[in-house]
């Protein structure tokens, strides 16, 4: 479809008041070459039954960026050819008949420097609400590097993570303190301590922890605190744990962040639905104090699980590159929440590599360059245990932080021998991919053998050994990449 003529009103007719279709208003220029300083947005567009295709994606093209309903006059007091964003190709989605892709670029000028709220206020401003469409979906984005530069990156990055932490060549663990909600600070506290003394690197307040009545934050702050001194002393290692400072305010958020600052911590957490600008601000925080940021996506799945309406993750993931955290969670593949195995992967490339390269399969639809932003920590959390290490490590990698919650807490002998068998089995895999071994077939075999001198081990592969979560991903593409999809 992109072969077609511009069909764009010129001269004094296209400003005649009335209302004019977007493809005639300049938003469809199937001829236009995007310019290496143009943000790119490629959205999957389903219109409403009998809205013409091109139309329905020149006014996503439109809506996000200059056009109203109606002509204006204005338009002429202003670089409208420039400042209007333009769809330049349209593909049916293959295998789905009724949907498009649709890739438009917008000058860089549209937008505010370092500013993701000002980048989505247009990208997913009004678009989503626009009655010709079914169904709308943000699927990729191509930031340019002269638009990556203006933002500040992860505030501490993987190396430098790794660095103050003093541990190197495998993956960290960590833990979510379970129950989510109840336990009074002392007995949150021992939660803590028992799993950094049994092995992990790091444990971690839920999503929904912040300040309620049976523990309020300073106290969780403070016996975190406690068992992270502790735990360090007992094991001679570094260890850390996520102090959620989500709160309703920015203000609470500082001083929470503050209070955990002052009483040692090295890292703090944030949620997703705090908002954009509150992670910005956060990742300011963190890098002028020193602390890693750690973000948790709790939300996400509201708009990012549907194939043909939201905002897939992966664009998620390069926003909160730009906007400075240091972890994300980022999905598991074989825990309890989807994640496609191709898609999954396709997030961790934008979180952990330099430059991305077009990879259709991982759903990864352009060229992405990072121009030297810090390295994003993903992590890996939701239903996962010992059992599955050797796909754990194939699937995500040595960069990754591993979560264990109930895969720990749950333990039938308690927390610090959960601690233990994630641990071992982590360090007996490691051992198996140095030494050369095909750790992914002889996996099972590797955590067996481990387990005959590590009794925790053993009951862990003992009690979750037929815990898998099999499901249909909902967030698969439903369509064979084709070569010609290549942009
Ligand atoms: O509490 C947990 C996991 O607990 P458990 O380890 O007991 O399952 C996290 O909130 C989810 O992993 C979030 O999901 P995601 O990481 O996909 O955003
Ligand atoms: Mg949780």
């Amino acid at each position: 479809m992109n072969m077609q003529q511009s069909i764009t009103v010129r001269g004094k007719d296209r400003y005649k008041s009335g209302v004019m279709e977007y493809k005639r208003m300049g938003y469809w220029e199937p001829n236009y070459e995007p310019k290496d300083t143009d943000v790119i947005a490629l959205f999957r567009v389903t219109p409403q039954d009998g809205v013409d295709a091109t139309e329905a994606c020149a006014a996503v093209a439109g809506e996000s960026s200059t056009a109203t309903w109606t002509v204006v006059w204005t338009d002429r007091l202003t670089a409208a050819e420039k400042y209007r964003a333009k769809c330049y190709r349209v593909d049916p989605v293959p295998n789905s008949p009724g949907s498009y892709f649709a890739y438009i670029a917008y000058d860089l000028d549209l937008f505010e420097p370092g500013s993701i709220a000002n980048l989505t206020a247009s990208i997913i401003g009004n678009v989503f609400g626009f009655k010709p469409l079914k169904a709308l979906r943000l699927e990729d984005m191509r930031l340019p590097v002269a638009y990556v530069k203006t933002f500040q990156g992860p505030a501490t990055g993987i190396v430098v993570e790794r660095e103050r932490l003093d541990k190197f060549g495998r993956p960290l663990l960590g833990a979510t303190v379970k129950p989510k909600l109840g336990l009074s600070g002392r007995n949150y506290g021992r939660v803590v301590y028992e799993a950094l003394k049994g092995g992990l690197d790091f444990t971690k307040d839920d999503e929904n922890i912040n300040s309620q009545p049976f523990m309020h934050w300073r106290e969780r702050f403070l016996y975190c605190m406690e068992a992270v001194n502790r735990a360090q002393a007992a094991t001679g290692e570094i260890k850390g744990t996520y102090l959620n400072v989500t709160a309703a305010t920015m203000e609470d958020m500082y001083e929470r962040a503050e209070f955990a600052h002052e009483i040692g911590s090295n890292i703090v957490m944030i949620d997703l639905v705090i908002g954009y600008t509150a992670i910005q601000s956060m990742a300011k925080w963190a890098r002028k104090n020193n602390m890693i940021l750690h973000l948790h996506r709790a939300g996400h799945s509201t708009y990012t699980r549907q194939r043909s309406h939201g905002v897939s993750f992966r664009v998620i993931a390069k926003w909160m590159r730009l906007a400075g955290v240091d972890h994300i969670h980022a999905g598991t593949v074989v825990g309890k929440l989807e994640g496609d195995p191709n898609t999954t992967r396709g997030y961790y490339d934008i979180c952990r590599e330099d430059f991305n390269p077009m990879q259709l399969e991982h759903g990864v639809f352009f060229d992405q360059h990072w121009a030297s932003l810090n390295r994003l920590m993903p992590v890996a959390s939701g239903g996962i245990h010992a059992g599955q290490m050797h796909q754990l490590l194939d699937l995500l990698g040595e960069d990754v932080v591993l979560q264990f919650g109930g895969g720990t807490i749950g333990h039938p002998r308690g927390i610090q021998a959960g601690a233990t068998a994630n641990r071992v089995a982590l360090e007996a895999m490691i051992l198996a991919r140095n030494e050369g071994r095909d750790y992914v077939h002889e996996g099972p075999e590797i955590l067996a053998k481990a387990a005959l001198s590590c009794t925790p081990l053993r009951e862990a592969l003992d009690v979750w050994k037929d815990v898998t979560f099999n499901y249909e991903s909902t967030d698969a593409p439903d369509f064979i990449p084709t070569p010609s999809m290549a942009v």
